[in-house]
């Protein structure tokens, strides 16, 4: 029996769109102490996949800020049945969830909210001392975790420093830059990925390369080297990067995202891409995103996702061998 709101069959509508729904719990931590969420070091929980783009984006901001002592991180594996997260020692995760021993994600939506019907995803921000979910959107999880664990931090890695990924000066640029990118990237891969109709996905890959078209060109204007908005990484550098990464290893072959590819059709996003993954400087708190991206999982995480929605059974899974080097070198 598959649960009607975890059911992967279900992702895309009967048009054979895939929509993506607007993630549930929404609550922001404050570093206000009267707060109901307020910002305290080994009080908050992070459950991530390390295959999903958006909770990649949580995870490369709680390194690059230095929050690993003070937000603990979970990680949640594959399901091996019709349940998509489960802890099963899969994906770096642990054999059971650690504050409760549950098998699933969705085991803790139900703790909060029995009669909760959105999706379970991740990534999940949990909060220990009320038993609650924080926020299971990774595009506020990251602002939080920006600006809000600040007054535990040293200078250097405040948001209010040279290092701040949200800077005022670059607010409205970033934010434009995010609208499309996430449509025709993020997201995007997505619409053609979980297409279930020939209409759906020829209605949605080609935008998806247009949009990979302007970030290249973008990448070329002045002002806009070697990170997408200058000399420094930003938040529109994170969002970008954990759909580039996996893009050449799974999203071409796997989601049919096949049109060009990374390393041989766009060489400033190549650049810039091996810039981030190599980097394991002071800049990156010595190699955020190298040491986050698991390039080795993408496939098998995004063929068995396709799998389920085709009904397709996991242990038949025959997953493409390329490309060879799965990122090549920065100097190639
Ligand atoms: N808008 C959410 C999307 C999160 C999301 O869709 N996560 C996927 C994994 S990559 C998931 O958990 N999907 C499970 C499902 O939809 O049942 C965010 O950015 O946090």
């Amino acid at each position: 029996m598959v649960e009607s709101n975890s059911d992967m069959k279900k992702l895309a509508d009967k048009d054979g769109h895939f929509r993506r729904k607007d993630s549930v719990f929404r609550s922001f931590i404050s570093r206000s102490p009267s707060a109901e969420f307020p910002a305290e070091a080994n009080r908050y929980v992070l459950y991530i996949n390390l295959g999903c783009p958006w909770a990649h984006r949580t995870n490369i901001v709680r390194s690059l800020k230095g929050l690993e002592d003070i937000i603990q991180l979970v990680k949640v594996g594959h399901g091996l049945g019709p349940i998509l997260w489960e802890f099963n020692g899969t994906d770096g995760s642990d054999e059971k969830e650690p504050l409760y021993g549950f098998n699933y994600l969705k085991d803790l939506y139900l703790k909060v909210d029995p009669e909760y019907e959105g999706r379970y995803t991740v990534p999940l921000l949990w909060d220990k001392k009320t038993e609650k979910i924080v926020s299971n959107e990774s595009s506020e999880i990251i602002r939080m975790f920006y600006t809000e664990f600040d007054d535990l931090l040293p200078a250097e890695l405040r948001e209010d420093g040279p290092r701040g990924l949200y800077p005022e000066h670059l607010r409205g640029e970033i934010d434009a830059m995010n609208e499309w990118v996430y449509h025709q990237i993020n997201n995007g891969v997505y619409k053609s990925g979980f297409a279930t109709s020939q209409e759906a996905y020829d209605a949605n890959v080609y935008t998806l390369f247009e949009g990979l078209d302007r970030v290249e060109k973008h990448l070329g204007e002045p002002g806009h080297q070697p990170y997408l908005f200058g000399d420094h990484i930003t938040e529109a550098d994170i969002r970008l990067y954990t759909t580039t990464i996996r893009f050449d290893v799974a999203y071409y072959s796997i989601f049919k995202c096949n049109i060009k590819m990374i390393r041989h059709d766009y060489p400033r996003i190549h650049r810039w891409l091996r810039l981030l993954y190599w980097d394991e400087s002071e800049r990156t708190r010595g190699g955020a995103f190298k040491k986050t991206s698991t390039l080795d999982l993408y496939k098998r995480g995004y063929a068995a996702s396709v799998g389920k929605v085709h009904g397709f059974p996991l242990e038949k899974l025959v997953l493409p061998a390329g490309p060879l080097p799965a990122i090549l070198p920065f100097d190639a």
